[in-house]
């Protein structure tokens, strides 16, 4: 592996943790309000946060970072790191965040975060009942079944729906679940102003063990697995494209059956700009759908598509005014799914079969290629890039 990315893999590898990981695992007290937490509670909480079941993620890795530091060494006085720096600048700008904040202060908060933090990831007491239990689809991601449409909702908005590994998982689930469930059409869409802006960068720096190459392993397995629920999707899948696709989240449309959007939808693939190579089929489906070339200068060169050109070149069934979009496209979804489901299945069947072998091979080699891609220079520094909020679209 060269320079940039394993600097990068052990780097992140080596953590926003770091030391307070090192200390031995104790129990963890929980303190009045009035109090503040003692060395030996904070000691305790440093250990529990080992212990936790769920990857906090990096926002609460990094609050947990910095009032460690504030805790043990008081408020930030060492040099602001590079530009180019980007992970220690990241650690450093967060603890310098917390000002003058007293050190008996920042190790009381500490011991508050890493008791809430356990609280949530303890799993439902024996006792509880079904109805209480952890459902398996995360808060990023919601599912209803109405009017004979089950709906797989993304819903970071605040992230513009950036798929996480754990949603990756649980759209896999979702769709599993629809396949078999009442009902007749299953509709996939997003909350906020983006449709999805494809696959969170950040699932990148959460390096396992066996770092990068394992994490590009894994990942190719994953994204092998999710394009195969929507190649084998046995009913009508619908994209309610309600605002900007990015990445992932456009080329899968190439196996819906219908895509709707709104007149602000935008369709972007920029994997060069990314180091990246086509997923989703759409290395197959793309050249189908709108000719070798418009297919090329999406896919190579990462040219970003209104809605209305999506639509006339055939990735899109249909695009509607945003202001009426919703109540348009509901009406529609709602009559079609009145329509008798066995033919609606065995229609798709018809129209879909004969190609679903091939649609294995190539998610088979588009997910190979990726594997290899994820771990080169040019994916890297291009994810390093962004995460240093250097690059944007
Ligand atoms: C395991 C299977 C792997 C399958 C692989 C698939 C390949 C792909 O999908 S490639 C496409 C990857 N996506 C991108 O490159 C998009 C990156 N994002 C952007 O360029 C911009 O955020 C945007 C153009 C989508 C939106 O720009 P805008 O200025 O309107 O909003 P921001 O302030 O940038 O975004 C708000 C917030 O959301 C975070 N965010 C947005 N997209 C992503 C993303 N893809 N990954 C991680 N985070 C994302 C952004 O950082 C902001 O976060 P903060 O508020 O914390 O700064």
């Amino acid at each position: 592996m060269a320079g940039l990315a394993g600097r990068f893999a052990r780097r992140w590898c080596s953590g926003l943790l770091g030391s307070p990981l090192q200390v031995p695992a104790l129990g963890l007290h929980v303190l009045g309000p009035a109090m503040l937490a003692s060395q030996k509670d904070f000691n305790n909480a440093v250990s529990q946060v080992k212990l936790l079941k769920e990857d906090p993620g990096n926002e609460v890795k990094l609050k947990l970072y910095a009032l460690y530091k504030q805790a043990t060494e008081g408020p930030c006085n060492v040099p602001k790191p590079g530009m180019l720096d980007f992970i220690n600048k990241t650690k450093w700008d967060a603890w310098n965040a917390l000002g003058s904040l007293s050190k008996e202060a920042a190790r009381q908060n500490y011991v508050d975060l890493v008791s809430r933090l356990s609280a949530s990831s303890e799993s439902p007491s024996p006792e509880a009942p079904a109805a209480d239990r952890k459902q398996p689809e995360s808060d990023s991601l919601v599912v209803t079944s109405e009017d004979g449409i089950t709906t797989i909702r993304l819903n970071r908005p605040a992230k513009k729906n950036a798929l996480t590994t754990q949603m990756y998982h649980d759209i896999i689930a979702a769709l599993q679940a629809a396949s078999k469930d009442e009902s007749a059409i299953t509709v996939l869409t997003g909350s906020g102003d983006y449709y999805c802006s494809g696959n969170d960068l950040t699932n990148f720096t959460h390096l396992p063990a066996g770092g990068l190459e394992e994490m590009a392993r894994s990942a190719a397995a994953l994204l092998r697995d999710f394009v195969n629920c929507f190649i084998d999707f046995p009913k009508p899948l619908v994209a309610v494209v309600n605002g900007p696709a990015v990445g992932i989240s456009v080329t899968i449309l190439g196996l819906f059956d219908v895509v709707y959007a709104t007149d602000r939808a935008s369709f972007h693939t920029p994997f060069s700009h990314l180091g990246q190579s086509p997923e989703g089929c759409s290395s197959y489906t793309f050249p189908k759908i709108m000719g070798s070339s418009k297919a090329a200068e999406m896919l190579l060169f990462g040219k970003k598509l209104t809605a209305q050109e999506a639509c006339a070149q055939g990735l899109v069934t249909e695009v509607f005014p945003d202001g009426t979009f919703q109540k348009e496209v509901w009406a529609r979804l709602k009559a079609y799914s009145k329509l008798p489901p066995n033919a609606m299945r065995i229609s798709k069947q018809i129209i879909r079969n004969r190609e679903k072998e091939k649609l294995h091979a190539v998610n088979a080699e588009e997910s190979s290629v990726l594997r290899e891609r994820w771990q080169s220079d040019e994916c890297m520094n291009a994810i390093a890039s962004f995460l240093s909020r250097k690059a944007k679209l």
